[in-house]
């Protein structure tokens, strides 16, 4: 399971793992800051000297633990309480004698900074550090970020040491959607526990490294997976890329993998519908055929010899509704297991008509994408006719513009709450729908929502789109019994694509195309590592 929680949420989660289960506080957190601590010695083998910084709450206690385990692994450490003793709660007391204890035999030092003064008479800690770990405030944060931990951010900010925030880099709210959080402690990873908050899938890791491939990932302290609950029932898309690493039958045929047939591009726009249709191919769809107007056949023909194309009867250089006379309807879509429309259509002459007409006319599964949607704006009752009661597998693919017009709303209408105007929308029509922009969601037609956390400001660029519409539909094609993973799957696979893919070249620079070269690595790369970490982002910073 991959909920995502409010702090709330996990609160209780905690407390029921305690009630239901007999597993104390004490012990997850001695597994919280176990495993801050071992992924800080993975990731950081040479770190000699490790700086922990902790509160006075339980996010503190956590740091106290991973300090001790890092000093029994052989780190010099020192730990900059930013609190009196005195006012330690409960849990961060008993640990930090557990941490005394281990000083007698290991090179810890313990220093309480609660002011100012006291905090810039260890300023070589700071500075002396190979790496920092922020465990000031955690789930139990309330903005703005006050005290002592504010003249440390701004002394962290201008330094390039790396920062490992514990559960939370402070001063971020868990339960925020926002990207951006005002203030808070820069991080360069995150380790947070059982699953993650609302702010690690929204949020972006404010970093002086690379900025885009900060990881966050979750590992598990010991609640059950029962005890795990949530009422949004917001899901990360992360375990859906199981289906996509299992291997194909060794007796396969392309039979199997399906029949994708690709409707779109008109004069001039050859480009789209070729890019989704070398997509679908390099995702793993049997066969793939692109349907286009007569005019633009050759052109889109050329984009891989392993593409089938067909003419489509055009007016205004544009498909028209010729095409839908019984005979040709049925040549069209003989044979083929899922029809994909929208890029490069256009909306000229007929077009919109056709896409309509046709959608309404088959009853394979369906992606439709670009001006396929614009068809139905402010028709999406066609849309829910045509999903009939859910009979019929309709996956939409929007940017927010397209998502706009589709719904009758403005973009920032769209943008105020994404989470629920998705869910509302998908489980109104019957379709799935995948919201696409920062942090797309996948809105399932059974009410389940899931957010993709991979993905970068590379692919802000025009084609992006028509490649995911191609690896939607392949993805189809091949687990057409796994619709919600299939569509999960794909935009996780597209967005980690794009991750190799700016990362092996620069954002700037990357292409949609790029992106495609990129799928193989996007494949064999596996979201839950050998080390029991499961990674929310999709890579790991290369260093
Ligand atoms: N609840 C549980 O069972 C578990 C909790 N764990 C840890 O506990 C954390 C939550 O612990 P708590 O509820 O004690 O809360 P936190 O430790 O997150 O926060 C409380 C501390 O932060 C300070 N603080 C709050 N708002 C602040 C602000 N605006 N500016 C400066 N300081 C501020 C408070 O004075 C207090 O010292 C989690 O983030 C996680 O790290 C883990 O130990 C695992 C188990
Ligand atoms: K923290």
């Amino acid at each position: 399971m991959n909920l995502v929680l409010t702090a709330a949420e996990m609160a209780a989660t905690d407390k029921r793992t305690e009630s239901d289960y007999g597993i104390p506080l004490p012990s997850l957190m001695e597994n919280a800051g176990a495993a801050v601590a071992r992924f800080c010695l993975l990731h950081y083998p040479a770190a000699t000297h490790v700086t922990v910084l902790c509160g006075k709450g339980n996010n503190g206690g956590d740091g106290l633990v991973a300090a001790r385990h890092l000093a029994l692994a052989g780190r010099i450490v020192s730990v900059l309480l930013l609190a009196a003793e005195e006012s330690l709660n409960g849990p961060a007391t008993e640990v930090l004698r557990q941490l005394r204890e281990c000083n007698s035999s290991h090179a810890v030092r313990i220093a309480f900074t609660p002011e100012e003064e006291s905090l810039l008479e260890e300023a070589p800690a700071l500075e002396g550090a190979d790496l920092i770990l922020d465990a000031i405030v955690g789930t139990g944060f309330k903005a703005p970020l006050r005290g002592i931990a504010t003249i440390l951010r701004d002394r962290l900010q201008d330094m390039t040491t790396p920062i490992v925030a514990v559960d939370l880099p402070s001063g971020w709210d868990a339960d925020s959607t926002e990207q951006t959080f005002e203030g808070a402690f820069r991080a360069d990873a995150v380790v947070t526990f059982t699953a993650p908050k609302l702010a690690h899938v929204f949020g972006h890791l404010a970093s002086t490294q690379t900025s885009s491939f900060g990881p966050v990932v979750v590992t598990e302290i010991g609640s059950p997976e029962e005890a795990v609950q949530s009422a949004a029932n917001l899901t990360w898309a992360g375990a859906a890329k199981s289906i996509a690493e299992a291997p194909r039958d060794v007796n396969a045929n392309k039979g199997k993998y399906g029949h994708i047939l690709l409707v779109g591009g008109s004069y001039g726009t050859f480009g789209a519908p070729s890019m989704s249709s070398l997509a679908a191919l390099r995702t793993g769809a049997g066969l793939v055929t692109a349907a286009v107007p007569k005019t633009i056949m050759n052109q889109v023909g050329l984009i891989t010899p392993e593409l089938m194309v067909r003419a489509l009867e055009e007016e205004s250089g544009a498909a028209s509704l010729g095409n839908l006379e019984p005979k040709l309807l049925e040549a069209l879509m003989k044979g083929i297991s899922v029809l994909a429309i929208g890029p490069g259509l256009s909306t000229q002459g007929e077009a919109s008509q056709f896409a309509r007409d046709l959608i309404a006319g088959t009853t394979v599964p369906t992606v439709i994408d670009a001006d396929a949607l614009n068809a139905f704006a402010g028709k999406t009752d066609l849309i829910k006719q045509a999903a009939a009661g859910g009979k019929r597998i309709l996956v939409l693919t929007p940017h927010p513009g397209e998502m706009a017009r589709l719904a009758g709303l403005t973009v920032k209408q769209v943008e105020a709450d994404r989470i629920s105007l998705a869910r509302r929308f998908a489980t109104e029509h019957h379709i799935t729908l995948v919201l696409k922009g920062w942090r797309t969601l996948i809105a399932h037609p059974d009410g389940r929502i899931a957010v993709n956390t991979t993905g970068n400001p590379s692919m802000a660029k025009g084609g992006s789109g028509d490649i995911l519409t191609g690896i939607v539909a392949a993805m189809l094609a091949q687990y057409p019994n796994h619709v919600a993973e299939a569509v999960e799957a794909a935009v996780l696979l597209h967005g980690l694509a794009g991750d190799f893919a700016a990362r092996d070249m620069d954002e700037h620079t990357v292409l949609a195309t790029d992106t495609v070269a990129h799928l193989t690595t996007a494949f064999r790369y596996r979201v839950k590592d050998k080390q029991a970490f499961t990674w929310l982002a999709g890579l790991q910073q290369e260093r």
